[in-house]
């Protein structure tokens, strides 16, 4: 397999007006193969979406290497641009103009035959309804006419920064279906959010950042086998004698309700099966508790340490943004069109 994104030391500090700098990406790596739909998961304000522009070419990192499908970022992305489709910012679309006028008007300006527009309406599902004016469609219409806008150069790798952002239930399936339907494709998928049942339900792989440092990263099943427990729901008839029998063959009972057991630290359920057993204690239930992706998640990103930050301090304050947006003026970026304005 090839890598199509791969990142090694990003590092991004801000300048602002009131705060002076603040870290938010810290020697940051990320490998993203070809044919991967790959999570980026993190925290509020972990430093995702600058992760992500710094890898656009929207923001300069101040150290760190960036290569997308081979080439180096910013300096060679033109080469590639054709390539990959992003949706990092919401996209803003005239409520006026109908799902189709939209693409057509998209493609004429990319330079990408109308042709197209027919078929990403087909690949986001949105079809039936191309006709109708975009005011009129749902918030998450209006993410996968998102998606097909950045599809319609028929893109290698698509980039999308919290798609499943302020849609409902229904909204976030959809949005799930499509990624499934596009990695189907074989496009390479890189898709960030802070949603972790979402993204143990649509990727393969992941990176986990923390504070702008990568805590995390590799196959969905391996993170979460890293990170196994292996703790057991033990059910006995005699659950006090159990536990005693249990700590006596070495075993952590790590919990006690009613009739249940819970006992961590063992691989194989075999060795509760037989200790009980032995005794005649019979088992009624033994059930693996198996790690899910939020408490991994959990276990990794709080202990994670800030970014030390430019003055040598690791102060809170510089990452504990609940919103991740930058609530002052800012210098270098302004986040509420994502230009790029020189420091
Ligand atoms: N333009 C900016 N100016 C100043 N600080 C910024 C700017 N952009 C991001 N930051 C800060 O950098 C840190 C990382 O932000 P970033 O938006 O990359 O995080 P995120 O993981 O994408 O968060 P979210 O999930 O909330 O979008 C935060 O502390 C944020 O406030």
């Amino acid at each position: 397999m090839s890598a199509v994104i791969e990142i090694t030391g990003l590092r991004k500090t801000f300048r602002t007006l009131r705060r002076g700098s603040r870290v938010a990406v810290d020697g940051f790596d990320m490998v993203v193969e070809a044919g991967q739909v790959h999570g980026f998961l993190g925290p509020n304000g972990s430093g995702k979406t600058t992760t992500l522009r710094a890898l656009l070419g929207l923001v300069n990192a101040d150290a760190g290497e960036l290569r997308v499908l081979g080439a180096s970022a910013p300096e060679q992305l033109g080469r590639v641009a054709g390539r990959v489709g992003a949706i990092v910012e919401s996209p803003q679309f005239f409520g006026n103009f109908t799902g189709h006028r939209t693409l057509r008007l998209l493609a004429v300006a990319g330079g990408v035959p109308t042709s197209r527009v027919d078929e990403v309406l087909d690949q986001v599902g949105l079809r039936d309804r191309s006709e109708d004016r975009v005011k009129g469609y749902s918030l998450g219409m209006k993410q996968r006419l998102a998606v097909a806008s950045a599809l319609l150069k028929n893109p290698e790798l698509l980039i999308l920064d919290e798609p499943a952002n302020g849609l409902d239930p229904a909204g976030i399936r959809e949005m799930r279906d499509l990624m499934r339907t596009l990695a189907e494709s074989g496009v390479t998928v890189l898709v960030s959010s802070h949603l972790l049942a979402e993204i143990q339900l649509i990727c393969d792989h992941v990176t986990i950042i923390a504070r702008g440092r990568r805590v995390a990263a590799g196959r969905v099943d391996d993170v979460l086998a890293g990170h196994d427990p292996h703790e057991w729901r033990v059910r006995v008839a005699e659950p006090e004698r159990g536990a005693e029998l249990l700590r006596a063959a070495g075993l952590t009972v790590t919990g006690h309700l009613d009739d249940v057991l819970m006992v961590g630290g063992v691989p194989e359920s075999e060795l509760i099966s037989s200790t009980l057993g032995g005794q005649g204690l019979w088992v009624r239930e033994l059930t693996p508790i198996r790690p899910d992706l939020e408490s991994v998640f959990l276990e990794l990103t709080a202990g994670a340490a800030p970014p030390r930050q430019p003055d040598g301090t690791t102060p809170d304050d510089a990452i504990s943004d609940e919103t991740g947006s930058a609530a002052e003026p800012l210098i270098e970026l302004d986040r509420t069109d994502g230009r790029r304005v020189d420091a």
